[in-house]
C-alpha cells in the first residue's frame, strides 16, 4: 500500500484540526506538513493541541510544496487564501482537495482551465458530508416536480462567505431540473432591503448566522396543498470527515477539476 503525503493548509482551524486528525489515524495517509500564516520554521507539535506531530510549518506555499513532496494539498481556509494555494498547488504538481468556499465562478473556470492544461486532478467540494451531497441531489430531483423552491442556509456566526458554497451549488444543481422562473409575486417589492435573500436563478437563498450552529440547510418546495422539506444538519466537523478521505483516494486517479462531491461518488 502506497502512503498519500498530505499537506494541510489551515491546520489550526476548526476544519483543518479535523482534517489532521483524520489524516494521523488514517493509515494509508500521512501528514508531512502543514501552511499556516505564521509559525514559521516552527514544529506543528510546538502549536497547543497538536503534541507529537512533528511535522513542519510553512508560511510560503512555494518553499512548503517545494520541501514537502507531498502528493496532495488540503486547503480548509479562507476564499482569497484558499484560492492562490489550489493554483499555486496546481502549477507545483500537487494535487488540491479544497474545501474553502467562496471562489467566484470565474476562479473556478480558471482553475478548471488550468488543472485541464496541467492534467492533473483537482477536487474542489462545497460540502464533504455525505448527507449534505444527498440533500443536493433530493433537491435537484424534486424541483423537476416542484419549481416552486427556496433555500435557507444556517451557520455557526464565525462564518466569513455568505449564502454558503453549499447553498450556491445547491441552486445551481436545481437550476439544472428546474423550470425556468422567479419566485413569489411578479410584482413584489421589499420595504426592507434584503428582505427576500439572495436571488441566484430566481430562487431565493436566506443565510442565518448564529452561535450554537454549526452547518445546516433546508430546502423548501411549495405547491397547491403541499409542501415538501429537505434538510441536512452537520452536527460536528467530522461529518465531513469521510468525504474529505474520499475527495483525497479520488483526486491521485484524475486528470481534470471535479467541483462537487456528488461528482466523485458511485
Ligand atoms: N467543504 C466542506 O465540507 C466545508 C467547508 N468549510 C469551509 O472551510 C473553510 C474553513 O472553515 P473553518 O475551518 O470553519 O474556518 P476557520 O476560520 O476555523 O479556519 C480557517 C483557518 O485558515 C487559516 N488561514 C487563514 N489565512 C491563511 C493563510 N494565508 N495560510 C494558511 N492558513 C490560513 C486561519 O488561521 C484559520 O486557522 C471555510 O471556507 C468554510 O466555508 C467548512 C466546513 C465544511
Ligand atoms: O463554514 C462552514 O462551516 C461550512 N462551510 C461550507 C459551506 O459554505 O457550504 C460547508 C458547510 O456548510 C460548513
Amino acid at each position: 500500500m502506497k502512503t498519500v503525503k498530505i499537506i494541510v493548509a489551515g491546520p489550526r482551524g476548526r476544519m483543518g484540526k479535523e482534517a489532521v486528525k483524520m489524516i494521523q489515524e488514517t493509515e494509508e495517509f500521512e501528514l508531512v506538513s502543514v501552511l499556516d500564516h505564521k509559525n514559521d520554521g516552527k514544529l506543528l507539535s510546538e502549536i497547543p493541541g497538536f503534541s507529537n506531530i512533528n511535522v513542519p510549518i510553512y508560511t510560503n506555499i512555494e518553499e512548503c510544496l517545494q520541501k514537502s513532496h507531498a502528493d496532495v494539498l488540503v486547503d480548509l481556509t479562507t476564499p482569497e487564501t484558499g484560492y492562490l494555494h489550489t493554483k499555486t498547488a496546481i502549477l507545483n504538481g500537487v494535487r488540491p482537495v479544497v474545501g474553502t468556499t467562496g471562489f467566484t465562478k470565474e476562479q473556478l473556470e480558471e482553475l478548471s482551465d488550468l488543472a485541464e492544461e496541467k492534467q492533473i486532478g483537482c477536487i474542489i467540494a462545497p460540502n464533504f458530508a455525505i448527507g449534505a451531497v444527498l440533500m443536493m441531489k433530493f433537491s435537484q430531483m424534486a424541483a423537476k416536480f416542484f419549481p416552486d423552491v427556496e433555500i435557507i442556509e444556517l451557520h455557526h456566526d464565525q462564518k466569513l462567505d455568505a449564502p454558503s458554497g453549499t447553498a450556491v451549488k445547491t441552486a445551481q444543481m436545481i437550476s439544472e431540473s428546474r423550470e425556468k422562473k422567479e419566485q413569489g409575486h411578479p410584482n413584489e417589492k421589499e420595504t426592507l432591503n434584503g428582505a427576500r435573500g439572495a436571488n441566484m436563478d430566481g430562487m431565493h437563498i436566506h443565510s442565518v448566522r448564529l452561535p450554537g450552529l454549526i452547518a445546516h440547510q433546508q430546502v423548501l418546495f411549495g405547491a397547491d396543498g403541499q409542501s415538501l422539506t429537505i434538510r441536512h444538519d452537520s452536527y460536528n466537523r467530522a461529518s465531513f470527515m469521510s468525504g474529505v478521505k474520499v475527495s483525497i483516494n479520488t483526486v491521485l486517479n484524475i486528470a481534470t477539476l471535479v467541483y462537487g462531491l456528488e461528482n466523485i461518488l458511485d
